[in-house]
């Protein structure tokens, strides 16, 4: 279930903001996002900021066809790790996509694997841990072939993240700022305890302005 608190959503974009004025130091961040990544078509424009608990978690979905298909999400706060798995269509429980009015699409977990249980070879689940001050840039596949969520969960293992390596590593310099990271290396026992809240920053580009965005 998604249970996310939505704090703000701006749309930069003809001058079309949702809730007060675009904060000069959100510009700054959205700026350095899209001028360092060159992975943008055009600035952000768009920009949602979630809180989460550490029992919220976002359902597995694909961001809606609004967008172009690259976003990058700042994770501030407790760490937390992101799942992808692959798009049903993937996965021979094809759901039509198509004719979406723009909103995000959402798959029950269930949909995900095949009937026989298998995954397409090409198409299989992965996790990345999202440490506070990371960024995340996804685009193309990862984007249109994958769903991505977060689980209702206080503990979540990331021991499978595809980043696991950088993620020891960070907790090692950084151990002492970061809270809600628990590492045992030698029991292969890699574990988040998401005692603090999260905050994400969900920048993409919006193409399409529509109304249904707006609904927070
Ligand atoms: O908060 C996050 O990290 C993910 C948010 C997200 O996927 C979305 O808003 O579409
Ligand atoms: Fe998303």
């Amino acid at each position: 279930m998604c249970v996310t608190q939505s704090i703000s959503l701006y749309c930069f974009c003809s001058d079309f903001r949702i809730t007060g004025e675009v904060p000069p130091w959100l510009k700054l961040v959205t700026n350095r996002i899209y001028e360092e990544s060159r992975l943008f078509p055009s600035a952000i424009n768009h920009v949602l900021i979630n809180e989460y608990l550490p029992d919220q978690g976002i359902m597995p979905h694909q961001d809606g066809p609004a967008y172009v298909p690259v976003v990058a999400i700042l994770s501030l706060g407790s760490p937390v790790v992101m799942d992808f798995v692959p798009h049903p269509s993937f996965c021979g429980t094809a759901t039509d996509i198509s004719g979406n009015n723009g909103e995000d699409i959402i798959s029950k977990p269930d949909n995900i694997k095949m009937s026989s249980g298998e995954y397409l070879s090409e198409y299989r689940p992965f996790s990345v841990a999202l440490m506070p001050r990371s960024l995340l840039i996804f685009k193309d596949k990862a984007y249109s072939d994958f769903l991505h969520g977060i689980k209702d969960c206080e503990f979540q293992r990331f021991d499978e993240a595809v980043n696991v390596t950088n993620c020891l590593k960070s907790e090692a310099q950084l151990a002492h700022t970061i809270s809600g990271l628990k590492i045992d290396g030698e029991a292969g026992d890699n574990v988040i305890h998401r005692t603090g809240t999260r905050v994400s920053l969900t920048c993409r580009v919006v193409t399409k302005v529509h109304k249904h965005l707006i609904k927070l």
